[in-house]
């Protein structure tokens, strides 16, 4: 594989540091980080404004061929990615927890992940990305250099995202995010097309007993060589 189409992915569950990680490693090397659950956030958001009904899939052909998604880079490097919707910036409408439950919805509709996948992989032809989401190493880039999956009990992963919504001085309710983080994974993990699992070629993280600055360590030294 040429140095200009090298790919890293990093799958993993709900919460577990894909973004943070990502970003990190991508700063790191140079490559350009794509997030690809905000793709599926931002359908997830249009589809909800239009009242779709996701059984209905003449009407989820019909809408998906309306959307524009176009990412562009975040303010800062705490940031998560932003997204135009149609024109319309939704990075911050995109980032609740309650449009994760949308998204997670949509993303088990075939089409839907027939035309993100596709709109993925060209960003892939660019080379030198780092990919990250639940299936990026194993249907969206399966000839990727460098795979990651991370990992880390459910109740770590509900409580970073506890202290990650306190920080950005939101309101937080921890069982709560436990419980939707339990039924996404179930979700992810069960859904007929390219469910969430770690490809058999990817590096598994336990990130449970680690901190943010460790996992990225242990990334770079795979990708460095
Ligand atoms: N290994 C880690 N240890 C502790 N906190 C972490 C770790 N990885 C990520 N975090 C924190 O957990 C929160 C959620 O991480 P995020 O990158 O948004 O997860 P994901 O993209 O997998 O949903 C962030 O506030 C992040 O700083
Ligand atoms: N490659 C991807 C990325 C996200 N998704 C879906 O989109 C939802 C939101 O993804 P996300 O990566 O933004 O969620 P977090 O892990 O950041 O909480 C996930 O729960 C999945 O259902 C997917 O199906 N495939």
């Amino acid at each position: 594989m040429s140095e200009k189409l090298i790919i890293v992915t990093i799958d993993g569950p709900a919460g577990v540091g894909k973004s943070t990680v990502s970003k990190k490693v991508a700063a790191a090397t140079g490559f350009t980080y794509l997030d690809t659950g905000a793709m599926y956030r931002a359908v997830g958001l249009f589809f909800q404004e239009a009242s779709v009904d996701l059984d209905n899939i003449s009407q989820v052909r019909e809408k998906l061929d309306m959307i524009e998604i176009e990412l562009f880079p975040a303010t800062d490097e705490d940031s998560d990615v932003g997204v135009r919707l149609c024109g319309e910036d939704v990075s911050e409408a995109i980032r609740t927890p309650e449009m994760a439950m949308v998204a997670s919805k949509v993303s088990a509709i075939p089409v839907v992940r027939e035309v993100l996948t596709k709109i993925q992989r060209e960003y892939g032809t660019r080379g030198r990305i780092v990919a990250e989401g639940r299936d990026t190493g194993t249907v969206v880039f399966p000839l990727a250099a460098y795979k990651f999956f991370l990992d880390a009990e459910p109740r770590e992963r509900a409580e970073r995202r506890f202290r990650q919504l306190k920080a950005r001085g939101e309101e937080a309710d921890y069982q709560e995010l436990l419980r939707m983080t339990i039924e996404r994974d179930n979700n992810d993990r069960n859904r007929l097309v390219a469910p969430l699992k770690q490809a058999d070629d990817a590096v598994l993280i336990d990130t449970t007993a680690l901190d943010v600055e460790e996992v990225v360590k242990q990334i770079l030294a795979i990708v460095n060589g």
